[in-house]
């Protein structure tokens, strides 16, 4: 059975906001702003290329605006064009101006936006002032990929023969983009990132993929090209032929890497139903770790059961600032493995490390049966984090290395001894120096490159995330150490 369970548990990506319509003193305001700022590359081709700052964000964030304002939209991009139409002619409320029904819509696209100083895509920004609370945007459920679409859409014995969500919605995807223009959703499929322009981990070449030497990131990319494969294989073999007009020719592993890498960076699992969905326009909101908004789906009031996807902003937003959404508290390495980027400033940033018994321990065998009681499994993964560690590791430590069959009766994970703390904190400072040696580059090695901030610029951009990445998770292994070494217990 297909099956990408790890994903399955993502939190929402968090809040869109949508193309909107700017005043004539907000688009002088961002064409003044343009001339100030001129560092960023080519701007796409549609859109009042202009370039400004965030008021609160830092100096190196950057914009490209695209204005939903008429005038304006002549210089867009036919596709982004065609898109703001297909929104609109869909029900998606995209005016300025109040209507009975709506509130003036607050939001409008960013053909290019920057964080950290590096590009992050499209975006949404606010064309004007945002309260706290204020609903930004609503999406009929009807522009949204869902399993229940994929239900509606293939023959009944085939879907539910699949309970993955993502791999329905990815099918959907394939089958979407496969029949062109007869696609209700071309104008959307449009917009997507090429596969090319997609840059999630799984996707790098070997070359990049060698700057992570020795990080746990390269093994969980290696996992996740396992699993795609596997994916691949088995639905084109078992479920696509099944499905009548898939498509003219065979659906190829490009393409199938295209549908799941958008897939990965773009769906959300709504937190209130735990649905997951593509939602068209919401998933032009980019991710801050410190954002609590999230996107998720709500019935329309008198609407039979009928839902659509809606964001709240979290926070107060000045016009022309980038309206984020959490995609979840994601470490660095699900970022760059699922979407593309890590960040130098991540809450949530974690180096999971994997515990397991020891095999020539005399009570293994003992301590397995215990751990199966407990529905426990002999090996386990646990987040370490710059500043903290769970305590359900440390208990596992503890029972690893528990050596009496007395200790063993006392409670899962309470101190036993002095002697057990002691050896529950060695087993893991040795991991820790342990996985510190794998890597071929020390952190003060890491630390040089990216000091040299005119060096480190001339890198390319995963050269530069690939070095971030593994300096972030040397920083972590670095913290723990030294948090532990002067301390007489977990
Ligand atoms: C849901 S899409 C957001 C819209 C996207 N920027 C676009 O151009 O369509 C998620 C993708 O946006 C980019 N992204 C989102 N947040 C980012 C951030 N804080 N820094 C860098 N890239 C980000 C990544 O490429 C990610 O895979």
């Amino acid at each position: 059975m297909s099956s990408l369970l790890f994903l399955l548990d993502r939190p929402p990506l968090v809040s869109r906001s949508a193309g909107k319509k700017p005043t004539k003193s907000f688009r002088q305001r961002l064409l003044r702003r343009s001339c100030r700022n001129k560092e960023r590359k080519g701007c796409s081709s549609g859109g009042i290329l202009c370039l400004f700052q965030s008021p609160r964000r830092r100096s190196s964030d950057a914009f490209s605006f695209t204005s939903g304002d008429p005038a304006v939209q002549k210089g867009w991009s036919s596709e982004i064009s065609a898109f703001y139409d297909w929104l609109k002619e869909n029900g998606v409320y995209l005016s300025e101006k109040a209507s009975w029904t709506h509130a003036p819509h607050r939001l409008v696209i960013a053909e290019e936006t920057k964080d950290e100083g590096e590009y992050s895509g499209r975006g949404l920004l606010s064309s004007r002032s945002v309260n706290l609370g204020e609903k930004v945007l609503e999406i009929p459920e009807k522009l949204m990929f869902t399993r229940k679409l994929a239900l509606e859409t293939f023959p009944t014995s085939i879907i539910a023969s699949i309970e993955d969500e993502y791999v329905s919605i990815g099918l959907l995807l394939l089958y979407e983009k496969a029949k062109g223009f007869d696609s209700f959703f071309k104008p959307y499929l449009d917009i997507l990132p090429t596969l090319d322009e997609l840059n999630p981990l799984f996707l790098w070449s070997n070359k990049d993929l060698d700057l992570l030497q020795g990080s746990p990131t390269l093994s969980a990319c290696e996992q996740l090209r396992d699993k795609l494969l596997r994916e691949y294989t088995y639905l084109g073999k078992n479920i696509i032929p099944q499905i009548p007009n898939f498509a003219s020719k065979p659906i190829d592993f490009k393409q199938f890497q295209w549908a799941f890498g958008i897939l990965f960076s773009r769906a959300i699992c709504f937190p209130s139903s735990k649905r997951i969905a593509l939602v068209p326009y919401a998933d032009l909101l980019n991710h801050s770790p410190f954002c609590s908004a999230f996107i998720d789906e709500e019935k329309i009031p008198f609407g039979n059961g009928v839902t659509e996807a809606v964001v709240y902003v979290d926070r107060l937003y000045e016009p022309y600032e980038q309206v984020y959404v959490s995609y979840g508290p994601r470490s660095n390495q699900e970022l760059l493995l699922l979407y593309g980027f890590s960040l130098e400033r991540n809450p949530f940033d974690c180096v999971e490390i994997t515990i397991g018994l020891d095999k020539t321990d005399p009570l293994y065998l003992e301590k397995c049966r215990m751990l199966e009681s407990y529905g426990k499994s002999p090996l386990q993964s646990f987040p370490l984090y710059m500043d903290r560690y769970p305590v359900e590791m440390a208990e596992f430590l503890r029972f690893c290395c528990i050596d009496t069959e007395t200790d063993l009766q006392a409670d899962f994970g309470t101190i036993v001894s002095a002697s057990n703390e002691e050896s529950a904190l060695d087993k893991l400072l040795n991991y820790i120096v342990d996985q510190l040696r794998k890597y071929p580059t020390s952190l003060e090695d890491d630390e040089k490159i990216i000091r040299d901030r005119a060096m480190f610029q001339t890198l390319e951009k995963n050269q530069r995330m690939a070095i971030r990445q593994r300096l972030g998770e040397k920083r972590i292994l670095h913290a723990t150490w030294r948090n532990l070494q002067n301390s007489s217990h977990l």
